[in-house]
C-alpha cells in the first residue's frame, strides 16, 4: 500500500481488520432549512476509490466539503483514522492538511509559477524547506507529464494540463485521503481523456479516493465502490459490479438507464 503521493505505507497485520479510513455516519446537511444531506452513512478504507454518483443537485458536492471540513454538518460524525474531525474542538487546519482535493475549476494560483502553485502547500503549510518541496514537486510533475511545465504560469497550460497540476498540487502535501470533485466537468472533450489517466494512475497505486462524477464508464472501470445519491440520501452503494450490472434499487437503475441513454 502507497500514500497518495506513492510512498509505502506500513502493511496492517493480517489478524486486524483494518479500520475504515474514514467513516462517516448518520451525516445531515441543510441549507437554509433545506436538507441537503440526510443520514448519510459511508465506509472508505485504505486504497479505495469511492466514486459518488448522482443526478445533478443530489449532493455529491456537499458531501465532499463536508468531508474536507469546509462545510459544517448539523448532524452526525466524520471519523478520519480513528479521529472524530466533526468534533467542534478538532484542529480544522491539521485536518485539512491531511486531504487533498481538487474541484472542477481549476484554482491554481494565476500569479504563480506551476512549481511555486505546487509548493506552496508544503513549504508554508507542513514546514518543508524549499530545496526539498521542490525537487519533490519535480518528481511529481514528472510523473503527471508536466516535467517541462514547472516555471510556466497557469495561463500558459491547457485546460487538462492546469487541471494535472491541480492534482500535484493535492498530492505534494502527501494527503491521507484526496478528494475530487467532478475534475474533468469543466474540461474540453479532447482533454478529459489525459486527466482520467492520472486519476486511473493514482487509483492503480493505491490511493484512497472519493470522487464526484458523471463520467459512469470511468467510475465503473476505477471505483472500489460506488455510491448512489438521490435527493441527499445514499440511495444504494456497492461494488460497480452491483450497482452498474445489477442494482438492488429501481431507482438507481433507471438513473443509470437515463444517464447511459445520454451517452
Ligand atoms: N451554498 C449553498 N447554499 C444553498 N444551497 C446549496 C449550496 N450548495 C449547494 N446547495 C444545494 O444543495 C443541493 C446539493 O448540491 P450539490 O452541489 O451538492 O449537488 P451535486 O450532486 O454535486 O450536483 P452537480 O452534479 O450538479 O455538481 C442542491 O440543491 C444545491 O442547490
Amino acid at each position: 500500500m502507497t500514500d497518495a503521493a506513492g510512498t509505502p505505507t506500513p502493511e496492517t497485520p493480517a489478524s486486524e481488520a483494518p479500520a475504515p479510513l474514514l467513516q462517516v455516519r448518520g451525516l445531515r446537511k441543510t441549507y437554509r432549512d433545506r436538507v441537503v444531506l440526510d443520514d448519510v452513512d459511508l465506509d472508505v478504507s485504505a486504497g479505495d476509490v469511492v466514486c459518488l454518483i448522482g443526478a445533478s443537485g443530489s449532493g455529491k458536492s456537499t458531501l465532499l466539503r463536508c468531508l474536507n471540513l469546509l462545510e459544517q454538518v448539523d448532524d452526525g460524525t466524520i471519523h478520519l483514522e480513528g479521529a472524530e474531525i466533526t468534533d467542534p474542538h478538532v484542529d480544522a487546519r491539521a485536518v485539512k492538511a491531511r486531504i487533498g482535493t481538487v474541484f472542477q475549476a481549476y484554482n491554481l494560483f494565476p500569479h504563480l509559477s506551476v512549481i511555486d502553485n505546487v509548493t506552496l502547500a508544503p513549504r508554508r503549510v507542513h514546514g518543508i524547506a524549499k530545496k526539498d518541496a521542490e525537487a519533490q514537486a519535480r518528481d511529481l510533475l514528472a510523473r503527471f507529464g508536466l516535467a517541462d511545465k514547472a516555471d510556466a504560469h497557469p495561463d500558459q497550460l491547457s485546460g487538462g494540463q492546469q487541471q494535472r497540476v491541480a492534482l500535484v498540487r493535492a498530492l505534494a502535501t502527501r494527503p491521507t485521503l484526496l478528494l475530487l470533485d467532478e475534475i474533468t466537468a469543466a474540461l474540453d472533450p479532447q482533454l478529459v481523456g489525459d486527466v482520467l489517466r492520472a486519476v486511473r494512475e493514482l487509483a492503480a497505486q493505491g490511493t484512497t479516493m472519493v470522487l464526484a462524477t458523471h463520467e459512469m464508464d470511468f467510475a465503473r472501470e476505477v471505483a472500489t465502490k460506488v455510491c448512489f445519491l438521490e435527493a441527499g440520501r445514499v440511495l444504494e452503494q456497492g461494488p460497480p459490479s452491483q450497482i452498474f450490472t445489477a442494482p438492488r434499487e429501481d431507482r438507481t437503475r433507471e438513473f443509470l438507464a437515463r444517464v447511459l441513454e445520454r451517452g
